[in-house]
């Protein structure tokens, strides 16, 4: 039996609250891959606790690394991750937990690929875990098998693929491409000779998530790596940029050499502590509560300078009518503001990426029409969101259009019904929006959430639980 749709709460009155969101999954995922391939133990400090973070850790953990979680850092009430590096890299079992289960299970997995036998990746719908760990399995010499959720089974991979076989590494399987063919998962990565190649070219414009996926790992590559991308523009470019700036952070030398070429030095990443920043995207539906239901809502600790793309929302959200606040914290941080006045559209909204369900559901309740450009890519995420999104936005009487490059809102939906998540968590964070204005909404598949917030149905409540208490905001 599927489990019942969920109600999505209607807000009574114009919400009034303070939300804290946990950490970054793009940043997450990003440090918890250096962890492995740094020269000692690090620490992730704050990491986001979903299931693409677990999907991660999982991977690292096949590959031999040892995971431990530590509930409370430095007694500062946040939790931490301290990862080993990868054994394949440090030249033997790397943890001081030498006698630990995790340390069993790395050492069981660098047995197995000395025994040539499989390794087995499970992606889930990570396209963090399916496009950047292939490389890193690369440098292991194991025989890796990588596959996921049957949704992942469509998402493109062929540049990582491409990239990684002019790189010397062998890629077979059902999923492998053909020359300059497309590929997907499932498909095995083995490097018995390991990475020989130094230079590539790739045509990364069906995910940016292709380039950081190669330079994430160059450092650990004999020669490093020069990659280039050839073809449309790079869609998503700010997760390159936060990939850079992730790798300068931990001490690997990172240079744009020119437009859309990145050289990667070789050398040994030195291990590190970091603190993850709260996920800015994640915040979206949360901000966009206050300006639907022309409400206020604070978020404290939001990172001043911030490669996240939802850094886009303080432009984003007074765009869309609502007033924007930025109030100094700490040197690094400030408290964000968002007061909800008169909803309108900013007539068209460009290259959003990953915030584009979000935005998409304050377009959905705009009387004027709104242009949705330089999203094409997002045929190929969690699901295709373009026909997802023109789908619901009709199906709750809107109208909705898709184009070549996006899609087109049209007319705002006029009443409640089932929105269909397809197992995408922005598009049911989309309909939790719709449904605090919109009566009778109910999402399929909440639990879809749980990607990369799962506690989202809890952390909404309590959105609308705040408003309800009596004088606690004057
Ligand atoms: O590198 C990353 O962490 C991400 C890159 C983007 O991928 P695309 O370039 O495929 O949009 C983004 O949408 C995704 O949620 C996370
Ligand atoms: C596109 C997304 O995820 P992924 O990292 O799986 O590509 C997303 O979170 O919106």
């Amino acid at each position: 039996m599927p489990p019942q749709p969920w109600p999505a709460p209607r807000a009574g009155a114009p919400l009034r609250a303070e939300v804290t969101v946990p950490g970054s999954k793009s940043l997450t995922n990003r440090y918890l891959l250096l962890a492995a391939l740094a020269d000692g133990p690090s620490v992730v400090i704050n990491p986001l606790q979903s299931r693409d973070s677990r999907l991660m850790l999982d991977a690292l953990t096949v590959l031999g690394s040892t995971v431990e979680h530590l509930q409370d850092w430095e007694d500062s009430g946040v939790s931490a991750v301290r990862i080993s590096p990868l054994p394949a890299l440090s030249g033997g079992a790397a943890s001081d937990a030498e006698h630990s289960p995790a340390a069993e299970r790395s050492s069981q997995a660098s047995r197995a690929s000395d025994a040539g036998a499989e390794l087995s990746i499970d992606c889930g719908l990570a396209g963090t875990v399916m496009r950047f760990m292939p490389a890193v399995a690369a440098l292991t010499g194991a025989r890796v098998h990588f596959d996921g959720d049957p949704e992942a089974r469509v998402r493109p991979m062929g540049a990582v693929q491409h990239g990684l076989r002019d790189l010397g590494v062998e890629i077979t399987g059902p999923g492998a491409p053909a020359p300059g063919g497309e590929g997907h998962l499932p498909f095995t990565v083995h490097a018995p000779e390991g990475i020989t190649g130094e230079e590539i070219t790739i045509d990364a414009s069906a995910s940016s998530q292709f380039v950081s996926g190669l330079l994430l790992t160059a450092a650990r590559m004999p020669r490093g790596l020069t990659l280039r991308h050839i073809g449309e523009s790079v869609p998503s470019l700010e997760h390159v940029e936060m990939t850079l700036q992730v790798l300068a952070q931990v001490g690997v030398k990172v240079s744009t050499p020119a437009k859309h070429t990145w050289r990667v030095e070789p050398g040994g990443i030195p291990a590190f502590n970091v603190r993850v920043e709260p996920d800015l995207s994640n915040a979206g539906p949360f901000l966009c509560a206050a300006v639907v239901t022309g409400g206020e809502v604070t978020m404290r600790g939001w990172p001043i300078a911030s490669t996240q793309i939802g850094r886009r929302w303080t432009d984003l959200l007074p765009a869309f009518g609502a007033q924007v606040d930025e109030e100094p914290e700490t040197p690094t941080t400030v408290t964000l503001r968002v007061r909800g006045t008169t909803l309108r559209t900013p007539g068209t909204v460009d290259g959003t990426a990953e915030l584009t369900p979000t935005v998409a559901a304050l377009a959905a309740l705009c009387q004027e029409p709104t242009l949705f450009t330089s999203v094409g890519h997002l045929r190929g995420h969690e699901t295709d969101r373009i026909a997802a999104l023109v789908a619901e936005i009709r199906r709750l009487g809107g109208s909705a259009e898709e184009t070549e490059d996006g899609f087109k809102v049209t007319a705002p939906v006029t009443h409640g019904g089932l929105v269909r998540s397809y197992a995408d968590h922005r598009m049911a964070t989309f309909g939790a929006v719709l449904g605090l204005v919109v009566d009778d909404i109910e999402v399929e598949d909440i639990a879809c959430t749980a990607k990369t917030m799962p506690d989202f149905p809890k952390l909404w409540a309590g959105l609308l639980a705040e408003t309800s208490l009596p004088g606690r905001h004057g």
